[in-house]
């Protein structure tokens, strides 16, 4: 997968070159390009950002430098590209809200290019304009606001590229957390290791008796339970046609 990433820090990009993410780059699972918005200004402050139309608080990042900046991004394809081009991402407070499901189909993607805003935000035409060339999905992490797209990178980045097949050793695992497809989405079961009993609390019998049936079912009352009680709104997207009698009982 080819990620181009269009910042004006990039130094906040830095941590995609270490752990996992780093191993995938170097074993070729991943292209991460970086790429200054300034280097797509002409004028001797390098300007990005202008007073908002209609006043208002605060500066918006004008549209010039971020066309040139996202044109030369898309002159240069890689070889694999889907003929609709990438998927531009925009992290953004107003966007949709990032899921499981969003990084899954993210993950399917061969070319992502990400835009970072900063300040109050990117000129509304730049998305408009980008609507009729590529794909555009803004994404949002959560109700709450950043001071700029960068932090929001890395973790898009890293639910992603860990999807990605040979980034995560174990594959089976990824079937297995939270929000996962083929959990229905429930959050996880609590999970314990050894040793079998610490400062007073046990590892619930049921795990340690060997009985696999007993095991699955367990897990799946927990998450349930878990679920019901912390995300009510993830269990009532669950699929019926995937829930036995006993699911609806917990
Ligand atoms: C593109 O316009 C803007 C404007 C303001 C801040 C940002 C950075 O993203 C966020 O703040 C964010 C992302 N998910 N949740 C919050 C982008």
């Amino acid at each position: 997968m080819r990620l181009d990433v269009v910042t004006i820090f990039g130094e906040y990009l830095q941590p995609l070159q270490l752990s996992l993410i780093g191993k995938a780059q170097a074993q070729g699972l991943l292209d991460v390009r970086v790429r200054d918005l300034r280097e797509h200004t002409h004028d001797r402050h390098r300007t990005v950002d202008d007073t908002p139309y209609g006043g208002g608080a605060g500066l918006l990042m004008k549209p010039e430098p971020w066309g040139e900046a996202l044109d030369a991004v898309l002159a240069d394809p890689p070889e694999d590209a889907d003929p609709r081009g990438p998927v531009l991402v925009v992290p953004s407070p107003v966007g949709e809200v990032f899921t499981q499901r969003a990084a899954v189909e993210l993950a399917a993607e061969p070319w992502l290019v990400f835009a970072c805003g900063r300040y109050e935000g990117i000129d509304a035409r730049v998305v408009e304009h980008y609507r009729t060339r590529v794909r555009v999905r803004e994404v949002s992490l959560g109700d709450y606001v950043l001071n700029g797209g960068e932090v929001a990178v890395l973790a898009i980045t890293e639910a992603v590229a860990r999807l990605l097949p040979g980034v995560i050793g174990n594959a089976a695992s990824l079937t297995e957390e939270s929000h996962a497809p083929e959990h229905d989405g429930l959050l996880e079961h609590p999970a314990y290791t050894k040793p079998a009993s610490w400062r007073g609390l046990d590892v619930p019998a049921v795990l340690a008796g060997g009985n696999h049936a007993a095991v699955e079912r367990w897990r799946r009352d927990e998450a349930l339970r878990r679920t019901a009680t912390r995300r009510p709104d993830v269990l009532a997207r669950l699929d019926p046609e995937r829930c036995d009698a006993r699911d609806l009982a917990v």
